[in-house]
């Protein structure tokens, strides 16, 4: 084997080829490793190694089903030993297990049009089973193919190459050309810094300690967080996770876990008594035991209700928190505040309970809508106005990177949230003391979406929050000059609302004082005497608190 040519972060290995058969995947991940170096691997011919079968025959005794499960299960070896190119079947990627399996690595699609890939295969007669139909052409069946796949070289591609008028080697070397483009982009420098699916931990002390996981693909990371007693486990969800919670349902049944799916409604709706119930209920007919587990897969409202739930089931069973949500990764999975509302008020019924383990994957955010993700922003530019000043300066510097999900500077940005909550919460899980300083912009924030029935996002009330919060402590002689100005022009950087007009200042008052921080009937405020410097303050000037909320836009 001659020496590369080209070097390339090792973290980007394995590289992987997707594309429709005829995209020239095995001719150019022979020609691509000879540049890059390490071996090729086709995933096919280890297939047909590892089963000693064509794959015709495979398709014939197994059927596609059976033949889709070994392929899995090469992948999932191929991409452990590797460190060259995998050239993936044209169809892996119609399994969403296979899908998961590829979040994080350098994926390059070869786009080849139906046209060109139905000239390059002919001539193949017998080997790809799939395109012989005697109802259609090839063409007609790749056109199909094209259809129904293309969605699915796009998610999982990190960069991709035409193909359709190169030579293999001319291929192989625009792959090169792209792979030192993305060496040297930000995307490039986070793929090198975090080892590729390498996961950042971050250690949550206090009686009971936990790891927050931080990565790419960490479905094995749940499994491996369970006690080896575990025999069952309850998976809350929501709805629109149906898939993310089939594809971690198939992780946990591959461990022999007995899975109990369960789902419950969207959002707020999630947090509620007859919800709550229902899990119970589902924990009592499936003989849920002591050293069984909860686990939890969506957003905040997700984790709050399934940690609640696992802490009254027989008295406290092990809950692992997965959050899908920015907000939920950096806040409400960590952190062990677990709760439901009542007709009175946001979480007024729970319990502090820590989690078993929190795995923050961030591939999750990919399919977040933009403007759930920017609510999240809201608890993370809380932190850093609380106590990491660098959380600010990025979000002043980039707000467009802090707005996609897949950029670098988010990744630093979910890890720096967790760091702040993570030591705050090490120090006081119970809300002694410190712990209230994590409520900035929250005794605001809850009487908002009180007000509004929680039809409002609660990182977008946070945001609201934190500026009527500003505005208290500028009537009351307190914090920095800048903290009503900077307070806005950080969340508006992002687009996060900074006034509020639904409802009116007494009902808003009235609502603050369900709030947890109230003592003595007093409202406490958490305000900023210095930037990073919080304090507890009650106020009892009402004027002045109509006054804020007038400044925020509340009618008086
Ligand atoms: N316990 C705590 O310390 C703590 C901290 C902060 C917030 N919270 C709570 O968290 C809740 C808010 O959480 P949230 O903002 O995550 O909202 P959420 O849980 O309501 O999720 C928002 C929506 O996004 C959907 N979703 C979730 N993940 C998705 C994904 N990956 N792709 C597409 N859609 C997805 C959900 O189904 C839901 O419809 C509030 O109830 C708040 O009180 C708790
Ligand atoms: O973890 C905490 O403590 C917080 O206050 C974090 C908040 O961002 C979060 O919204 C929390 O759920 C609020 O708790 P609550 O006790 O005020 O309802």
């Amino acid at each position: 084997m001659s020496a590369p040519t080209h070097s390339l972060p090792e973290e980007f290995f394995p590289l992987v080829l997707v594309g429709l058969p005829g995209a020239g995947k095995t001719t150019v991940a022979r020609e691509l490793s000879r540049l890059v170096g390490g071996a090729g691997c086709d995933l096919d011919s280890e297939i047909k190694r590892r089963t000693r079968m064509t794959i015709p025959e495979i398709f014939r005794t197994r059927g596609e089903e059976g033949f889709r499960d070994i392929e899995t299960e090469t992948l999932h070896h191929a991409l452990a030993v590797t460190r060259g190119v995998i050239a993936l079947g044209g169809g892996a990627l119609e399994r969403r297990r296979n899908r998961d399996l590829l979040r994080g690595r350098v994926v390059i699609y070869l786009q080849v049009s139906p046209e060109q890939a139905a000239k390059r295969v002919a001539g193949e007669k017998g080997a790809r089973p799939l395109l012989e139909r005697e109802d259609a052409s090839v063409e007609q069946v790749l056109l199909e193919l094209f259809a129904r796949r293309e969605r699915y070289y796009t998610e999982v591609s990190t960069l991709s190459v035409r193909t359709d008028s190169l030579t293999p080697a001319e291929i192989a070397a625009r792959c090169v050309d792209k792979l030192d483009d993305l060496s040297r982009s930000a995307e490039g420098r986070r793929i090198a810094a975090s080892g590729m699916g390498a996961t950042v931990r971050i250690r949550v002390g206090g009686e009971a300690p936990y790891r927050v996981s931080v990565g790419h693909g960490l479905a094995s990371e749940v499994v491996s967080s369970l006690r080896p007693e575990t025999r069952r486990v309850l998976l809350i969800h929501p709805e629109a996770l149906r898939e993310e919670a089939e594809s971690l349902r198939a992780s946990l049944s591959d461990a022999r876990l007995s899975v109990i799916s369960h789902t419950h409604p969207e959002g707020e709706g999630a947090k509620d008594i007859a919800v709550v119930a229902s899990c119970w209920d589902a924990l009592g007919r499936h003989h849920v035991t002591r050293r069984d587990a909860v686990v939890a897969l969506g957003g905040g409202a997700s984790t709050d209700m399934g940690g609640f739930v696992a802490a009254t089931w027989m008295r406290g069973i092990d809950v692992v928190q997965v959050p899908t949500t920015t907000l939920g990764m950096v806040d409400a999975a960590v952190g062990g505040k677990t709760g439901i509302n009542t007709p009175q008020g946001k979480n007024l019924v729970g319990a502090f309970y820590p989690p078993r383990a929190v795995i923050a994957d961030l591939d999750y955010l990919r399919t977040l809508p933009l403007d759930e993700h920017r609510s999240g922003l809201a608890e993370v530019i809380k932190c850093g106005f609380l106590a990491d000043p660098a959380i600010v300066r990025t979000v002043k510097a980039a707000p467009e990177a802090c707005l996609d999900p897949t950029t670098a500077e988010l990744a630093d940005l979910v890890e720096r949230a967790i760091r702040v909550k993570a030591d705050v919460v090490t120090d006081d899980l119970k809300e002694a003391g410190r712990r209230e300083h994590l409520n900035l912009g929250h005794t605001f924030a809850h009487a908002i979406e009180w007000a509004e029935d929680y039809r409002v996002r609660h990182g977008d009330a946070v945001a609201q929050g934190m500026v009527y919060a500003a505005h208290v402590a500028r009537l009351a002689g307190i914090g920095p000059d800048n903290l009503v100005e900077e307070t806005i022009g950080v969340l508006e950087a992002v687009g996060l609302p900074t006034s509020y007009r639904g409802s009116d200042a007494d009902t808003l008052i009235g609502a603050m004082f369900s709030d947890k921080k109230v003592r003595s009937d007093r409202l406490r405020f958490v305000l900023l005497r210095e930037w990073q410097r919080p304090d507890v303050v009650a106020i009892d000037d009402r004027d002045l608190l109509i006054e804020a909320a007038r400044r925020v836009g509340v009618r008086a």
